[in-house]
C-alpha cells in the first residue's frame, strides 16, 4: 500500500538549532503510528512540520520533503492542507460556546449550511466520538462545563467536522485520568478505520496498546520504526533497547 505521508530527508532547524535531522519515514494510511522518544527529541516539531504549522516560526528552516498522497505539502494551499491534516492538542480546546456551536462553528467554516445539515452532521460526529448519548439533552450547555475527557472527545469531534484524512495527536491523553484515557484510546483505534493517525505519546504502554507501528526518535533523528509488536519485543538498535528498558528518558 502507498504511504499516506512520506518524509524524505526532512530536516528542521529553528535559528541555529537543528531539531529534526534527515528523517525518512513512510506513514501508512488508516493506521496508527506512535511517535515516542525523550523530551526534546523533536516529536512535537515533527507534527507541526506535517501540517506546516512550523512556518509560523519566523526562524524555522525546513529542508527535504513531506509528501501527502504523493504531493509535496509546500504545493498544497495552507488552508486546504490544515483541513486535510488536522491537529488535536495535548489539552482539550473547547471554544467558550455551547457544545452544539463548537461543532457548528467548524462546519460553517467548512462551508456546511442549513440547520438540518448542521444537526445531522453534529449528531454523527458526536456519535462517532461516543459523546452523543452523554450530551444530547445538553447541546446548548457551555462546552466548558463538560469533564476533561468529554472536552477532549468534543475537541476530536470538532476536528473531524472539516473531514480531515489525517489526525495528528500531540499527547491527547496527558491531562486525563485512567478511565478517560481508556475511552480516548478506544476512540483512536475506532477512528483509525477511517483516518490516518499519528500520535505523539510519552506513554510507552499507550503506544504498545493502540499503535500499529511505532517510531523512536532521539536527538532529532529517527532511530528505529517497526510494527509495534516487533518494536517492543525485538528492538534492532541499542538506543531503542536502552530507552525501552528505562535506562534514559
Ligand atoms: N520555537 C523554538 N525555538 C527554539 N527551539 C525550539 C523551538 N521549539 C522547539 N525547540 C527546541 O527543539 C527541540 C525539540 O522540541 P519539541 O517540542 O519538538 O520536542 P518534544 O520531543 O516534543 O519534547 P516534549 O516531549 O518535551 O514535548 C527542543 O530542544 C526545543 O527546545
Amino acid at each position: 500500500m502507498k504511504p499516506h505521508l512520506m518524509l524524505k530527508d526532512l530536516s528542521v532547524a529553528i535559528g541555529d538549532t537543528g531539531i529534526l535531522k534527515k528523517v525518512n519515514l513512510a506513514i501508512p494510511q488508516n493506521k496508527i503510528l506512535a511517535i515516542i522518544g525523550p523530551s526534546g527529541c523533536g516529536k512535537t516539531t515533527l507534527l507541526r512540520t506535517l501540517n506546516r504549522l512550523i512556518v509560523e516560526e519566523k526562524q524555522a528552516r525546513v529542508s527535504g520533503e513531506v509528501l501527502f498522497k504523493g504531493k509535496c505539502i509546500d504545493q498544497i494551499p495552507l488552508a486546504k492542507l490544515r483541513t486535510e491534516i488536522g491537529l488535536v492538542f495535548q489539552h482539550p480546546t473547547p471554544f467558550p460556546m455551547s457544545i452544539y456551536n463548537n461543532l457548528a462553528y467548524a462546519l460553517k467554516y467548512h462551508g456546511v449550511r442549513g440547520k438540518s445539515n448542521l444537526d445531522r452532521i453534529i449528531e454523527a460526529k458526536l456519535r462517532l466520538c461516543g459523546l452523543y448519548e452523554e450530551v444530547k439533552d445538553h447541546l446548548t450547555m457551555s462546552a466548558l462545563k463538560l469533564s476533561g475527557g468529554q472536552q477532549q472527545r468534543l475537541s476530536i469531534a470538532r476536528s473531524l467536522c472539516v473531514e480531515p484524512e489525517v489526525l495528528l495527536m500531540d499527547e491527547p491523553c496527558s491531562s486525563l485520568d485512567i478511565h478517560n484515557t481508556k475511552i480516548i484510546e478506544d476512540l483512536i483505534v475506532k477512528l483509525s478505520r477511517q483516518y490516518t493517525i499519528v500520535i505523539v505519546t510519552h506513554n510507552l504502554q499507550q503506544a504498545r496498546r493502540i499503535a500499529d507501528s511505532t517510531a523512536f526518535f532521539l536527538g532529532g533523528k529517527l532511530i528505529e520504526m517497526n510494527t509495534t509488536k516487533a518494536f517492543f519485543t525485538n528492538p534492532q538498535e541499542e538506543e531503542t533497547n536502552q530507552y525501552l528498558q528505562g535506562l534514559f528518558g
